[in-house]
């Protein structure tokens, strides 16, 4: 446990930060294990665990987050469950059809165009996503920018009249780029680097680009934060994970909870990815929906973190706050 940080003085109230670190199930962007820090307040819990490929300034709105839920809790809801899909990484056929298949969605969003994975691995990934979720799931593809605009066109085209999608998440990396492409494909294009990694989210001129705003609690700041992103753009908007722990998790779900509209199945299954979490009641979904409720992390003494990964954090807590 932190009980003390160097640094400015922590805001009022919070009493207590903890880290936590957990394997994950398969590589996913790159990361074998996933770790933060948990900080406790009167309003509750909230969870600070930018990618460590985030710098200082990036990390200011992740910490944001984490302060709003642990001292000013969040909107209330407006429904009282959130759908979901289930997220699959760059893994083979096999494994990705036993993934959907164990997970009772009926959305699976998919990754493509990872590093060491052909065209032809992606298709049969997706396929075998298709075989398993029947023809009445929706499926979803996420590029990750990995795609020139040429490219994107080609693969979209493709996997679009092979299996349907529904939407094809940051296929290329730049405004620019999006709105090209848009212009030469049917499946409708969502929003997520050039949002989430924008110095100013408010101010991102989506309009020629994207078709679907990818909202995520931590990059942008908090839930008041991505609501007033959502509602500057006034686009369907679809809540997704940064891979946190159940407690960052029941922050996206309150984002979703609060939002007018959702037209989505949001990207919030993703603790299914790790082989452990904070909570003995993990938010992991039932039927394709997650339950809106803050779980407690009764956990943290079995997901604490070694000593040198503690004092990392610890650091990295105190550049982010100077
Ligand atoms: O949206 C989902 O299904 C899960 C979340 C997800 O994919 C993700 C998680 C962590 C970092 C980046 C991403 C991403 O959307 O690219
Ligand atoms: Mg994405």
């Amino acid at each position: 446990m932190i009980t003390e940080a160097a640094g400015p003085p922590l805001p009022a109230g919070i009493a207590e930060l903890r880290v936590w670190s957990v394997a994950l199930r398969t590589r996913f962007r790159g990361i074998d294990v996933r770790d933060g820090v948990l900080v406790r307040g009167p309003a509750g819990w909230g969870e600070f665990s930018p990618f460590w490929d985030y710098d200082v300034a990036e990390s200011r709105r992740w910490w944001a987050a984490a302060v709003e839920a642990a001292v000013d809790g969040w909107p209330a809801p407006v429904r009282g469950s959130v759908p979901v899909n289930v997220t699959v990484p760059a893994v083979d056929a096999g494994r990705a059809h036993g993934i959907v298949a164990a997970s009772g969605c009926r959305t699976a969003k998919v990754k493509v165009a990872e590093p060491g994975q052909s065209p032809a691995d992606d298709l049969a990934r997706v396929e075998a996503v298709r075989d398993a979720l029947g023809p009445a799931g929706a499926i979803r593809v996420d590029a990750n920018a990995a795609w020139d605009v040429d490219t994107a066109v080609a693969r979209i085209v493709d996997l679009d009249r092979r299996v349907g999608l529904e939407y094809v998440e940051q296929p290329c990396a730049t405004l620019e780029e999006l709105a090209a492409l848009r212009r030469r494909v049917d499946v409708p294009i969502a929003a997520d680097e050039v949002l989430r990694r924008s110095a100013d989210p408010l101010r991102v001129d989506l309009r020629e680009a994207c078709d679907v705003v990818v909202l995520k609690v931590q990059p942008l700041g908090g839930v008041r934060a991505a609501l007033r992103v959502a509602e500057a753009h006034d686009l369907p908007c679809v809540v997704s994970s940064a891979l946190e722990s159940s407690v960052g998790i029941a922050a996206g779900v309150a984002l979703a909870a609060a939002l007018p509209e959702l037209p989505f199945a949001c990207g919030l299954a993703t603790v299914a990815l790790f082989t452990g979490d904070v909570s003995s009641t993990p938010l992991l979904p039932v039927d394709g929906e997650l339950p809106v409720l803050r779980p407690e992390p009764d956990r943290l003494a079995a997901v604490a973190a070694d000593a040198g990964t503690a004092t990392r954090w610890r650091t990295r807590l105190d550049a982010v706050r100077a």
